[in-house]
């Protein structure tokens, strides 16, 4: 799987974290930044990493601010993309399940790095059920056009 991670300075410390996380568990990805602790705004790295998950560059991304909702918010204005704000190990497995989310999203003020490794590898082990959650997902598709 192609996986890409991003943060604004507000989720910076936590990406760091997940980032070594994903290391140690030998899993690939590529950092689209932020790359200091600088003060920057969301919405930029949302839309970088959405767009490179929407044009099929990388297959999923991990996207990280203070609470997670608004660089979800933003990254759902990207056409194809289902981004979902998970801070519990049941929303990430069934986000991956029932939705389908190919972003994941999470709050650096809101969780510790110790659940948000749990829900990043649930998140990333978790399959797509398909069938009648398939048919739902093509209507959100429909209605993103
Ligand atoms: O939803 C937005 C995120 O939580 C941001 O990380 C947050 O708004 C940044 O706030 P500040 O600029 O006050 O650090």
């Amino acid at each position: 799987m192609k996986l890409v991670i991003g943060s604004d300075h507000g989720g910076f410390a936590l990406k760091e974290n997940i980032k070594g996380y994903l290391q140690e568990e030998g899993i690939e990805f590529t950092d689209y930044g932020t790359l200091t602790p600088e003060r920057c705004d969301y919405p930029v790295i949302a839309k970088k990493v959405a767009e490179a998950v929407a044009d099929g560059t990388f297959d999923r991304g991990i996207l990280i601010c203070g609470t997670g909702i608004g660089i979800g918010i933003a990254a759902n204005k990207v056409h194809g993309i289902r981004a979902a704000l998970c801070h519990d190990c049941f929303s990430a497995e069934y986000s991956r399940r029932h939705n389908d989310a190919n972003i994941l999203t999470m709050g650096e003020r809101v969780i510790g790095p110790g659940l948000a490794r749990e829900i990043v590898k649930i998140w990333l082990d978790t399959p797509f059920d398909g069938g009648r959650h398939a048919v739902r997902v093509g209507m959100i598709n429909e209605m993103d056009k």
